[in-house]
C-alpha cells in the first residue's frame, strides 16, 4: 500500500489536478468525492452536453467542454466511459494528454482499455488503471478497488493511491490479466445468472413477486438483484462480458450446466443428478470447516419482498440457477472463496445465497427431490435454460446490438417496479454488507 501521509496528501492536493472523462454514474461519483476530499477536479462529458453538466455540477468541480480540455490540464486522468467505446475515445483525447501525467480508466474489463492506452497515449505518459468493484449506489468504504500499475513509477502509484484514499476502499493490486480472469470468474457469470432469471420471467410473462411460487428470502434476493441489474444501463453488463475473452467460456459453461442439470431432472435420473451436484458441492464447499458461519440465511432476507403480503415462508423449488452455478464453478475449477478479496457485492450475495442452499442441513436434498418429482417448475426451468443459452450466444458472438435489444426488452417489462425494487434492494444490500463487516470484525 502506497498511500501518502495526511501531510503528503495535502501537499499533493496543492499541485495536482484530477481529470474525469465521462460524467455518468461512476465518473460523477468519483468527481464529487474527490472534490469533497479537497482535490482539484476537472471533468467533462460529451461536448454537446457541456452546458447542461456545467449548470448542474459547476459549483462542485470544474466542468470543461471535452476530453481535450481535461487531458491538457490534469495530472491524473480517469476515462469513465462505455467499455465498447474506449479505443475511439482514447484515440480522440489521448494525444492531448499533458506531458508526464498519469492516465487510467474505470472500465470493467482491462484488456481493451490497456490496449487503447498503449496504442494512443504519448510514450511519456504513465498508466495506472483502477476499477471500483461496486456500483454507484454502494458506499465505497471497505469495498475492493483494483489498482493496476501498468506503466508507472512507484512515486506515481503513491499519488494515485493518495487520490483514491478518500473512497476508503480496500486497494487490491493486480495486473490487468489477473483482473480480467478474476472478474470473468466472478462478475460475468453472476450477471449471466441474474440476467437469465429476468429474461426467463419476462418470457413466461410472470412478475415473480406476484406469485406464491417464489416466496421466501432466497427468492427475494434473486428477484431484487435481477431487477437491480435490469434497472441499469445495458452497456455495463454487455461491456464486461463481451470485451473479456475469459468471460465467454465461463458464461457458456453456465448455460451448459443449466441444460445438463435440467435434462437429468426431466428424465428423472435422480441418482446421476444427486451424484453430480454432490461432487460439485465437494469441489466448491468441501474446504469449509464445520464451524463455518453462513453469510446469509433465509430469515434475514424474508423481509425484503416486493409483494405486500406479510413475509412468506420459503417455498421449495428446483433452484436450477443455483445448482448450475456450483456445477459450473466446479467444472471450471473455480473456488469462489479464493476471489472474495476481489469481488463485487452482487457476487458475494450470489455466493451467500448458494452457500445457504448447499450448506444448510437437508435443504439441498429437499431441492433435489423437488427438482425430480415436482412438475410445477418445468416451464420456469425450461425458460431459464433457454435464457441462459441466449445470453451465452449473444456474448460469444460479441453482438452489442442484440444484447441491447434483449436487455432493454426485459428492462421495459420490469420498469414500473424499479423504484420499489431499488429501495428494497438498497436496504437488503446494506443489511448484507453490514453483516459481512460485523463478521469480519468478529474474526
Ligand atoms: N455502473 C457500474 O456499476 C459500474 C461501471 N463501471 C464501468 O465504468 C464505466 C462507466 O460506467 P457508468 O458510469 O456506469 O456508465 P454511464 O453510461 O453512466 O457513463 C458514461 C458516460 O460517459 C459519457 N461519454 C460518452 N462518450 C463520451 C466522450 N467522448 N467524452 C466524454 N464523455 C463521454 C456518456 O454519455 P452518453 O450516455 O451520452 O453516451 C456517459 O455520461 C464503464 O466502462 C463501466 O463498465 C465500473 C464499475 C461499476
Ligand atoms: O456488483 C455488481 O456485480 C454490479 O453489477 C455492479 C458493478 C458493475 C460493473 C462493475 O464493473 C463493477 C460493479
Amino acid at each position: 500500500m502506497a498511500i501518502g501521509t495526511s501531510e503528503e496528501i495535502k501537499q499533493f492536493q496543492q499541485t495536482t489536478t484530477v481529470g474525469i472523462i465521462g460524467l455518468g454514474v461512476m465518473g460523477l461519483m468519483y468527481a464529487e468525492r474527490f472534490s469533497a476530499a479537497g482535490w482539484h477536479v476537472v471533468g467533462c462529458d460529451r461536448d454537446e452536453n457541456y452546458e447542461q453538466f456545467k449548470t448542474k455540477y459547476g459549483d462542485k468541480f470544474e466542468v470543461v467542454k471535452n476530453g481535450h480540455y481535461v487531458s491538457r490540464v490534469s495530472d491524473y486522468i480517469i476515462y469513465s466511459v462505455e467499455a465498447a467505446n474506449i479505443d475511439r475515445i482514447v484515440s480522440e483525447y489521448g494525444p492531448s494528454t499533458k506531458v508526464g501525467s498519469i492516465v487510467g480508466g474505470q472500465t470493467s474489463c482491462k484488456y481493451p482499455e490497456i490496449a487503447a492506452f498503449e496504442k494512443h497515449l504519448p510514450k511519456d505518459v504513465e498508466i495506472i488503471s483502477v476499477h471500483s468493484l461496486h456500483g454507484p449506489n454502494v458506499d465505497p468504504t471497505g469495498q475492493p478497488l483494483v489498482i493496476i500499475q501498468h506503466r508507472a513509477s512507484d512515486k506515481s502509484l503513491k499519488l494515485v493511491e493518495s487520490i483514491m484514499s478518500c473512497l476508503h476502499s480496500k486497494h487490491v493490486h493486480l495486473s490487468y490479466q489477473e483482473h480480467d480472469k478474476i472478474t470473468a470468474d466472478t462478475q460475468a457469470v453472476t450477471h449471466a445468472a441474474f440476467l437469465s432469471m429476468g429474461l426467463a420471467w419476462c418470457s413466461c410473462n410472470q412478475y415473480p413477486w406476484e406469485t406464491p411460487k417464489w416466496t421466501g428470502g432466497l427468492e427475494n434476493a434473486k428477484i431484487n438483484i435481477s431487477l437491480r441489474i435490469y434497472s441499469n444501463k445495458y452497456h455495463v453488463y454487455a461491456g464486461l462480458a463481451i470485451t473479456n475473452p475469459s468471460a465467454h467460456s465461463q458464461i457458456l459453461q453456465y448455460s451448459r450446466s443449466c441444460e445438463e442439470l435440467f435434462t437429468l431432472m426431466i428424465q428423472g435420473r435422480k441418482e446421476e443428478l444427486t451424484e453430480r451436484v454432490m461432487s460439485a458441492k465437494k469441489n466448491v464447499f468441501g474446504h469449509l470447516g464445520k464451524d463455518h458461519q453462513l453469510l446469509l440465511d433465509d430469515d434475514l432476507l424474508q423481509q425484503y419482498s416486493l409483494n405486500n403480503y406479510p413475509p412468506g415462508k420459503r417455498q421449495p423449488n428446483s433452484q436450477l440457477s443455483l445448482l448450475a452455478i456450483v456445477d459450473s464453478w466446479s467444472s471450471l475449477g473455480i473456488v469462489p472463496y479464493d476471489h472474495i478479496i476481489c469481488s463485487t457485492p452482487l457476487f458475494r450475495i450470489f455466493l451467500g445465497v448458494t452457500e445457504y442452499l448447499f450448506c444448510t442441513p437437508h435443504l439441498l436434498e429437499e431441492c433435489l427431490q423437488v427438482a425430480i418429482s415436482n412438475n410445477n417448475f418445468r416451464k420456469d426451468d425450461l425458460n431459464f435454460v433457454m435464457a441462459s443459452r441466449e445470453w451465452a450466444f449473444i456474448v460469444s458472438y460479441g453482438d452489442f446490438k442484440l444484447y441491447k435489444t434483449r436487455f432493454e426488452k426485459v428492462q421495459r417489462y420490469f420498469e414500473h417496479m424499479f423504484p420499489e425494487a431499488t429501495k428494497v434492494g438498497n436496504q437488503m444490500i446494506k443489511t448484507i454488507l453490514k453483516r459481512v463487516k460485523d463478521r469480519e470484525e468478529k474474526n
